[in-house]
């Protein structure tokens, strides 16, 4: 008998396996303990000093087992008051750790810890270097050659307007960096008056056309400073050629002769052609002529030049366009997504028949016969009869009104072209009209053809009630456009909506939406036939007949999106469970989801009942007086429910 310890989160217990496990001959005290890492959450394995099992410590609070596979040693788990099912029994109460365990575990822990951190905190470059590397060698020059021309011909007018786009500004960088000057110092107005006064201004320009003077004193400026009489570049060759004459001798002042002329030239080149600029004054410009004139200095007016003018305009450009492009960008989204309301599908494309829509016959009956109109397959002519131009299905949300639609489309083999009317709601003015001009344009050019407008709503309220006159605009269109049909034209508009009440009167008199087919909610038989559809793909344990009248039996005002969503839940928790085939109690399941939503079961189960109850009074399983679910295990009308 081998005896080994358990810890639980509560404490410590030694225990005694009756069935006398024993521990076999680990290579390393390593592998064991990462085994036992890995399955539980907290572990820990001892081994005597020859690597013999002696006892494990292992915490978890649920009931798992463990096994080393390779030595046959099977642990049994226990619960956290001790006891265990197979075998191992705690024949003492919880004891505190001994000391020798405690520090082992405490080791252990702190480990456990740094390596958990320094796993957090670890770039993990090897291994980030070698993907990388791996991905590197795929990768060949031939397919990213292939992949761009791809992209290049996918995106042709994108990518012509970024390259223009890149080109334009590419020239006006190169434009400004060619034509830079170096521009004159800036100076107050009251420093070219002192100038004037001190005599020390030699020439002056008024530019014509701003406000701008320019002018030159007999003092040159290097970088920001004007240098003094002394400063000035002949006096400062002949003041440094001396010093240095007197220093070191004839040989070295050439040199340096050689480069301060160079300095002093590459001053002068790089040196505006004005050293200063300031600002007219207003009224002063009859004192400043006089005083200029008194003190004799040479003065004149002259336009600005081409190349400058060309630079201050071409800045003037990209400052005041620059800020502006996102705002350009978006407006060009819209104006280009508004010439593309409607997408065009056609009949091969749709995959969706009349079979796929069942439980609303009555509305399935009416759009066949606008099917059988547009195909020829009925001629209404003959008799004087006209093809109905709209037809508005009507009904609450799910019902099947969209899918009712495509139907039509995928039936009638002619250009579909589906729109939501959330669609012509538009930012700007007259947009949304231009939208529903452009849709109807294109559906006349592929007549005979079908408009589907979902959610009509948005765009067919009532004129008049609100200040949106935008709303208004578009849906004078779609009336205009509606009673624009020529006689010949084969253009059917079909329109969805929940909320037929708010419709404007004009959009459903006779000759626009002349037709209004309700599309309400499924009986009992509709739901068994709309969940057959449903069920066609999905695998089942059970006889998909007695399922479908199991659900449509329990889910009395549930439209078609409710069912098919039933189903689909259906099939996660079958999924989620890992099993092969949904069973009745995943269909249960997903029942009682789709009715009280997700929560917790202790809520569910009164809930549940008691709602159940109220929807089937007829059912006794569910009135409380023979409620088999009392022992926590049964689920409604006394379905077992996974719990
Ligand atoms: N009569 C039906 N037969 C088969 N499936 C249906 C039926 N009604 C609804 N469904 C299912 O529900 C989904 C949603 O239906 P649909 O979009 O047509 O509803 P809707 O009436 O247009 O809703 P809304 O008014 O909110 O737009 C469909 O894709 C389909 O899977």
């Amino acid at each position: 008998m081998a005896s080994f310890s358990v810890v639980c989160n509560t404490g410590f217990f030694p225990v005694q396996n009756k069935l006398g496990v024993h521990g076999g001959k680990p290579k390393s005290l390593g592998r064991y303990r990462d085994f036992c890492c890995n399955s539980f959450s907290s572990s820990f394995l001892r081994f005597d000093k020859d690597c013999n099992f002696e006892h494990g410590l292992f915490c978890n609070s649920e009931l798992r087992s463990l096994s080393n596979g390779k030595s046959g040693v099977w642990l049994q788990g226990f619960n956290n008051s001790g006891k265990s099912k197979q075998g191992l029994r705690c024949y003492n109460k919880i004891e505190p750790l001994a000391n020798e365990n405690s520090a082992n575990k405490q080791i252990n822990l702190g480990k456990k810890r740094s390596s958990k951190l320094r796993k957090r905190f670890s770039l993990r470059l090897r291994p980030r270097l070698r993907l990388l590397a791996i991905r590197l060698r795929r990768v060949s020059i031939r397919s990213i050659l292939v992949d761009v021309v791809i992209f290049l011909r996918n995106n042709v007018r994108r990518v012509t307007l970024f390259t223009s786009i890149s080109v334009a500004l590419g020239m006006c960088y190169l434009f400004l960096r060619l034509t830079a000057m170096p521009s004159p110092k800036m100076v107050p107005y009251s420093e070219l008056i002192t100038s004037i006064r001190n005599e020390s201004v030699t020439k002056v320009l008024l530019e014509e056309g701003s406000r701008r003077i320019y002018y030159n004193t007999n003092c040159p400026i290097i970088g920001n400073t004007q240098l003094s009489n002394e400063e000035l570049p002949s006096n400062r060759i002949e003041n440094m050629a001396d010093d240095v004459a007197s220093d070191d001798g004839q040989q070295s002042s050439q040199a340096l002769n050689v480069n301060v002329v160079k300095q002093l030239s590459a001053t002068r080149s790089s040196a505006p052609e004005w050293q200063f600029s300031t600002r007219k004054v207003d009224h002063d410009e009859k004192f400043l002529l006089s005083l200029m004139r008194e003190k004799g200095i040479t003065y004149g007016s002259a336009p600005q030049s081409l190349l400058m003018s060309m630079r201050t305009t071409l800045i003037t450009i990209i400052s005041l366009w620059i800020p502006l492009m996102p705002l350009m960008w978006l407006l060009y989204r819209q104006l280009s997504a508004a010439n593309s309301p409607a997408k065009k599908r056609r009949p091969d494309n749709q995959l969706v028949g009349f079979d796929d829509v069942e439980g609303v016959d009555a509305a399935k009956l009416e759009l066949m016969e606008i099917v059988l109109c547009l195909q020829g397959a009925i001629n209404y002519n003959k008799l004087g009869a006209k093809l109905p131009r709209g037809v508005l299905l009507v009904g609450p949300p799910g019902t099947g009104k969209t899918l009712l639609a495509r139907a039509v489309a995928g039936e009638a083999g002619v250009p579909f072209f589906t729109v939501s009317a959330s669609e012509f709601v538009e930012m700007f003015v007259g947009r949304g009209a231009a939208r529903i001009r452009d849709l109807f344009n294109v559906a006349r050019k592929n007549s005979p053809s079908i408009i589907f407008i979902d959610e009509i709503d948005a765009v067919g309220t009532k004129r008049g009630r609100s200040f949106n006159d935008e709303r208004d605009q578009t849906l004078n269109q779609l009336l205009t456009e509606m009673d624009g049909f020529e006689s010949g034209s084969k253009v059917v508009v079909v329109a969805a909506t929940n909320r037929p009440e708010v419709l404007d009167p004009a959009l459903c008199r006779p000759g626009r939406f002349s037709r209004k087919v309700v599309v309400g909610e499924p009986d009992e038989d509709g739901r068994r036939k709309i969940l057959a559809v449903h069920l066609r793909g999905v695998p089942l344990e059970e006889n998909a007949n007695l399922i479908c009248d199991l659900i449509a039996s329990l889910t009395p005002g549930f439209v078609g999106a409710d069912l098919a969503n039933i189903v689909n839940e259906a099939a996660l928790l079958a999924a989620r469970r890992g099993g092969e085939s949904v069973t009745r109690e995943d269909v249960m399941e997903a029942i009682e989801r789709a009715k009280f939503g997700i929560n917790d079961k202790r809520f569910k189960r009164s809930t549940i009942s008691n709602e159940l109850g109220k929807l089937f009074p007829w059912m006794p399983s569910l009135t409380g007086k023979n409620n088999t679910r009392q022992d926590g295990q049964q689920g409604p009308l006394g379905y077992q429910t996974l719990s």
